[in-house]
Formats: C-alpha cells, structure tokens, sequence
C-alpha cells in the first residue's frame, strides 16, 4: 500500500476538518467529491491493492453538513452514492475510525468493507435528533450487520455509542489503543484478495427475528408514545421494517421516501434550528459590551452547596458527577442528617448508572464530599452555590455571611428562580462576583442552567458560571436580571391564561391535554401540582396579591386595576398543595403519589366559583386554549426581547426546550411564532386582547408590532430592528 494525499491507498480522509471545536464542519460536496474522485483513481491503478479512509486531526466524521439540509440548492455528488462507490470497490476499503463517526460519517463507514475504531471512539446516527434518518442507506445496510433490536435502538434514539459497544455488537472489527491508521492499513494489507461479497452489507440478508412483524410493532408504539408528535422516531421505524420486508434496492427507494417526507416535515428544520440555537447560547454579552469572546473563566476546582433541600440535593449530585469537591453545608444538625441521607442515595443511584457506562463515582472520600453545619469551611472553595429557599432576607443574611468568609475570587451563585440578583448582592462588598444559577428540578437531570447577570457582576464571573454549565454537562444561557428572569417570566402570563381557562368554563385536564397534544411533557395544571402550589401561594402572598395585606373592598378577581384569579389561593387555603399533599388541581393516590386523576371535587368548585361570580361558563375549544396559553408566553418573550433581558430569540427558545419541556420539534416558542407567521401572531394577540381588555398579558408587545410593521422579518433578523441595543446588552 501506498500512503499519500487523496483516497487511494492511505491517503486523506473523507472529510476536512476546519479547526474541529470552533468551526467543526460536516461532509461537503467539495469531500464528497474529492472520494469519488480518489475511489475512482485507486480503482483504476493497478499498483493500489487496497484502500484506507480516515479522517483529519483525529476525526473520522461528524457527518453530513447540517446546515445543508435547509439550503435551497441541495445539489451535486450524492452521500448514498458515494457509500454504494465505495462498497463496490473491487479493492478492499477499510475504515479508521478514530474520534466520531456520526451520521453520514458512520454511513461511509458501513459502505467500507472493514472499519477499525480507535478505543476512545465513538460512533452514532443522530439523524433522528435532527428531524432526520440516516439517509444513506444506512437504515438498510445496519440492521444487517448488528441486527434489528440493536440497529433500531441506535436509529431510533440517535445515542452515540463507544467503540468498545460497537465491537460486541460487531459494528466494527477491531479496537486499538494505539495508532488507528496504522492498525486499519495493517489489516488492509491482512484482507488483500479475500473475497469481498460477504463484506459487502447490501447483499447480506437482515438477521431474522422469531417475531420479526410483533418486534417492530411494538417498537413503532413505543417509540411513538415517546416522541409526543415527532415524527422521525417512527420513520426510523418504517425504514428499518423496509430492510426487514424488502430487498436492498427497494429498502433504498423506500428510505429515500421516508427521508424526503422528513426534510419537508418542517420538524427538521425546527430540530435543526435548535442545535444550532444549542451552540449559539454559548456566546453571550452583558452591559458594557462585556462579552464571551473577551472573557476567561477562572478555574474551578471546588465548590460549596448551602442548605440540602430538594435543589441543594441535586446541585451537589451534579457537582459530585462531574468530579469536582463538594462541601456540603446545612443550618444545623438535624437538618444535615436529613440532607446528607438524600444525596447518598441520589448518588448512590447515579453511580450505578455509571457503572453501566464503566465510569467510577467516587463519594465515599470526604475530600470529594464532606458534609458540614460550619461556614469556615467555605473559606476557600472556588464557588459557593446558596441553595436555600426562596426568602430574601435569609439570603442575604447568607451573601452577607460569605462575603466575610470567602476568598475575595470565590463566584458567589444563588439559585433562585425569581428573586433580585443586585438586591442579593447588595448584602455583600462584592456584588461584581455574585450571579445567579437557577437550577431546575431535579436539578442532576435537567440540562438547563439559567445564569443572572446583575447590574455589578463582572465578565469573569459570567465566564466562570457559563464553565461551570459546561463542567455539569448543562446548558448555560445567559440573561438579564428581572422578575422571573427569562422562563418564569414567560411562564407567569401562560399559567394564567390556562387559569382564566378554568374561570371561563374549561377544566384542569383539558387544558393540560390540548398542550400536551401539542407536545409539552406535562400540561400547566399537572406541572403547578408537581412543583406544589404553595410555592407560588407564598409568593403571591409576598407580593402582597393575596393573604392578610390584601386591602379590604379589593375586588376578588382584580389587583392592581387587572384582572386576577383568586382560584389557586383557593385551592391551598383548603390545603391541596399537589402531589405532595395528594390533592391540587388534580386527586393522587396518596400523598406524594403521581398518578394524577381528574377530581370531581375540583369540579365542583370550579362550578361553585363561577356561580359565585356570575361567570357563565361556555365551551372553550382547542385552538383558543392554544392560542391564549402560547401567544401569550411568546408576547412576554417579545418584551423580554426588546428590553434587552437576552440577546435573541434563540436564548428564550434554548431555555424553553430545556427547562419548560417544549417540545423540540417545535423548535422552541420564538421559532414557533416565526413559523406561525408573527402576522398571524399579532392579530390573535389583538382578537384575545380585545375581548379580556383587563389582562395585560395578551395586549401585543410593542416590539411583535414592530416586526409586523417591518415586513414580517426572518427570525435571524429579529434583534437588528430593536431601535436602540438596550443598555443592557
Ligand atoms: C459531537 C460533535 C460532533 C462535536 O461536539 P463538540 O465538540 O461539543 O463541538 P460542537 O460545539 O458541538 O461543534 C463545533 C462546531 O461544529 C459545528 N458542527 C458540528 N457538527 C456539524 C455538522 N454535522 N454540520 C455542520 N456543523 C457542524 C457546530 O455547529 C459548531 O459550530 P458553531 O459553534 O455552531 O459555529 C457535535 O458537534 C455533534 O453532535 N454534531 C452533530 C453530529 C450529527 O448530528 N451528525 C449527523 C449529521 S446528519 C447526516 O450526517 C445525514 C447524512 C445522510 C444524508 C443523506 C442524504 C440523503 C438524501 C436523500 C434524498 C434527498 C432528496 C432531496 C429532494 C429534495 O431536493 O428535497
């Protein structure tokens, strides 16, 4: 064999890498066209025995370029035409895989008549993530090397897999630890003048199941009951059954008809806006023109969680995972014990997931978690992350306490969800550390981080929190302080339209159908009794909208001259909290239980409180309730937006997939409202807002107006027609 540029032999892979991190890019035409091309030349040289494909800088693939899927000039060499080329090369073609191999990467791979992986590869068709299905053929070619249980299971969910899983389950022949590239020409060399038929995987039959039909049966239900309307898990389906029921050739007619039927779903696009949104929230600005570009994080190489309550837990479940020292601190003894057996089991559950994946949890070493009721051990830690509850003078007696104990560096976070970042701060003598994290719960699952700048926090602190994400393999995103930040600010007007829903004639679980029809993983109703109803009572109560301080000859339903619904104050003054207490908007089996049942005794109240207020109840029909509830969070968006709260749309949408449970295939609520038309929008915004004339919440942002007014701009442009930057930003 010979080594050099170009395909044949050993030469360049398939794809080039343009600074992989920054500017990772995926296969482009110009790749495509360069491994025809070698194919073809080692083809036709005599003196070529065999052929190596690797990839450059120690990537084998990331796949196809994604941003290529929305360009409207789709055209030239085709990947599945490339991956037939290559299997039907009269040479062997071997693939050193080393780094990834995803998507049209792990497809070029399968067309390869052997593939060597690096020990720390990993491999993967994420296309079902991206809206998609591995259009090259690789729904067919799969299921006949691994099977069907195990292909599916790779399409379907898009997981990426090491390279030691891959050799079980014969996906690749052979792992090495040392050099790929050598390893893969060396076996090369091994295979010249084998027969290549039994390599080649389209003329393979697909291993037969007992139940082959039952099996996929079952996995076309199951997979669509978990994607809540999204559509490429069961294409993912049908294509696998093609390989199951068809020959080769029609199995890839069929793929390609699933895989057109997908790009124009609209799903895709939205799915594939989304990783993008993903990567572009990592860039952040705050005032003064502060940006991520001119920031560096400090290290963090420990940290402390104050108070051990249901969030104090899973902050220090997280911290422990991605390795960094903990100390743990609560108010006194009692309270400790509690905590410090609720992390030890969370963490004893989370290390047997990892054994699963052959990764160590290590907390039994106090030098990686210790518990304590003593600040002075705080002194110097890296990071403080105050957990406790929502009260503002308990936090600030503690911003108070740290900014005496703490190193001067020490990054001060407080995980609230509401309360004032620069009031917190102001206890302290140096607010231009202190940030706020909020968390969400469970918060060793939820991949949001939420990060609060304050009017004094400085760039490096912003850096640090944004590591910090990255260190609990969380996404971070950056926004400006207000009440709510940005997800409970778009939340509060989408509660309380779904509230006024219940005042106007509808019920708890109808409303929670409509949105979870529309993809939400719960509705707003079974959602306020999980995160328990007495939370927002006692902040409703603080702001003095309820409770004793309310001034008498208040009208019931109005405070602050709009409209108000006193029905949840209702609910927890006869003690239904949710879940927890067993009763809320919804019955449970037991106190604590999840089983939520739709309850005659909510019903009837409902029916007892519209009598009282004369309110005669109609029939409300989806698409109000979905109008009313959506339209409304995506207006507090536009005015988050133009005050300046985040710097774009994909901001609100990032933070909405991943701590509100919208559904991704809708791309996120400001994505959603782009693809409904901001039009379209508006006008329904103006209908709701002309007949509840007291409420707010539906009166048209006047930056939604804007963009009408402007022609109905892409979203891309959106933050251009601001009319100034806010100062914020
Ligand atoms: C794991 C990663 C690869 C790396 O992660 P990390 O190290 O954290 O780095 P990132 O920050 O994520 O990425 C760095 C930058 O690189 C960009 N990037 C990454 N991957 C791609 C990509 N594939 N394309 C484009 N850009 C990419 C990323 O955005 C970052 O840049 P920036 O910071 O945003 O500027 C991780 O990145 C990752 O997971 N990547 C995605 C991997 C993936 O999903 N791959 C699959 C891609 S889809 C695919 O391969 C499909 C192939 C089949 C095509 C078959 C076509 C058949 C057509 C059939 C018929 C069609 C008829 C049409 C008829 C008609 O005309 O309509």
């Amino acid at each position: 064999m010979r080594r050099g540029r170009g395909l044949h032999a050993a030469g360049a892979g398939p794809e080039r890498y343009q600074g992989y991190g920054r500017g990772l890019r995926g296969i482009s035409l110009a790749v495509l066209q360069a491994l025809e091309d070698g194919l073809e030349k080692a083809d036709a040289d005599p003196s070529v025995k065999a052929v190596m494909i690797c990839g450059e800088n120690g990537k084998f693939s990331a796949g196809a370029d994604i941003r290529g899927f929305s360009s409207p000039n789709r055209q030239g060499p085709s990947l599945a035409a490339l991956v037939s080329l290559i299997e039907s090369s009269k040479k062997p073609v071997v693939a050193a895989i080393e780094g990834i191999a995803l998507g049209g990467g792990l497809e070029v791979a399968l067309g390869c008549h052997y593939r060597v992986a690096h020990v720390k590869a990993r491999m993967g068709l994420p296309e079902v993530t991206l809206g998609l299905l591995p259009g090259a053929e690789g729904t067919q070619r799969l299921p006949r090397l691994i099977g069907v249980p195990a292909a599916l299971d790779m399409i379907t969910t898009g997981k990426h897999i090491s390279a030691h899983e891959a050799l079980k389950l014969g996906l690749v022949d052979e792992v090495v630890e040392a050099n790929t590239v050598e390893a893969a020409m060396h076996l090369a060399n091994q295979v010249i003048g084998q027969p290549l038929g039994p390599r080649r995987l389209s003329l393979r039959p697909v291993p037969p199941l007992p139940d082959t039909d039952g099996f996929l049966r079952a996995a076309r239900l199951r997979v669509r009951e978990r994607a809540r309307g999204c559509l490429a898990p069961e294409l993912c389906v049908q294509a696998v059954r093609a390989a199951t029921e068809l020959p080769f050739s029609a199995g890839v007619r069929r793929e390609r008809e699933l895989f057109v039927e997908l790009l124009s779903s609209g799903q895709a696009r939205a799915l594939q806006y989304a990783f993008f949104a993903e990567r572009a929230v990592r860039r952040w600005s705050a005032p003064g023109g502060a940006a991520s570009h001119g920031a560096a994080p400090r290290p963090l190489r420990s940290a402390a969680v104050i108070g051990l309550g249901t969030m104090g837990r899973g902050i220090v479940t997280c911290l422990v995972k991605a390795n960094i020292p903990v100390v743990a601190l609560e108010q006194n003894l009692e309270y400790l014990n509690v905590g410090r057996k609720a992390v030890m089991l969370l963490l004893e559950r989370e290390a047997k997931k990892m054994e699963q994946d052959a990764q160590a949890l290590d907390f039994h070493n106090p030098a990686r978690l210790q518990f304590t009721v003593d600040f002075d051990l705080l002194r110097d830690v890296d990071l403080v992350i105050e957990a406790v509850f929502e009260d503002m003078a308990l936090k600030k007696e503690i911003f108070h306490k740290l900014s005496r104990i703490c190193k001067p560096e020490a990054l001060l976070c407080t995980n609230t969800s509401a309360l004032d970042i620069d009031e917190i701060a102001s206890a302290t003598s140096r607010p231009e550390q202190v940030i706020g994290t909020h968390f969400f719960s469970p918060a060793h699952v939820m991949r949001l981080l939420e990060i609060i700048y304050g009017r004094h926090t400085s760039p490096t602190a912003i850096a640090t929190a944004m590591q910090l994400a990255r260190a609990l393999r969380k996404v971070g995103v950056v926004v400006g302080n207000c009440f709510g930040f940005v997800g409970n600010r778009m939340m509060f007007p989408y509660v309380e339209q779904a509230v006024f829903l219940l005042e106007e004639g509808s019920r708890p679980e109808e409303v929670d159908q409509v949105l979870e029809d529309f993809g939400f993983k719960i509705g707003p109703f079974r959602m306020s009794d999980l995160a328990g109803l007495d939370v927002g009572w006692r902040s409703r109560q603080g702001q003095g909208l309820t409770g004793p301080s309310v001034p008498a000859g208040t009208p019931a339903r109005q405070r602050l001259g709009r409209r108000y619904s006193p029905l949840p104050d209702l609910l927890c003054e006869s003690g239904r909290f949710g879940q927890k207490s067993g009763t809320g908007w919804y019955r449970y089996e037991r106190a604590g239980g999840r089983t939520a049942t739709p309850d005659p005794g909510v019903h009837s109240l409902l029916a007892q409180y519209r009598h009282t207020h004369g309110i005669r109840p109609r029939h409300i029909d989806q698409e109000e309730i979905l109008e009313r509830c959506l339209f409304a969070l995506i207006n507090e968006g536009f005015a988050i937006l133009a005050e300046g709260i985040a710097a774009g749309p994909e901001h609100l949408d990032v933070i909405y997939i991943n701590g509100y449970g919208w559904p991704r295939h809708r791309g996120g609520p400001m994505f959603y409202a782009a693809t409904v038309g901001l039009p379209r929008v508006l006008a329904r915004l103006q209908h709701h807002s002309q007949a509840h004339p007291d409420v707010p919440g539906l009166r048209p942002s006047a930056f939604l107006e804007k963009l009408v007014a402007m022609g109905n701009p892409p979203l891309k442009e959106w933050m251009s027609y601001l009319s100034q930057q806010s100062p914020r930003l």
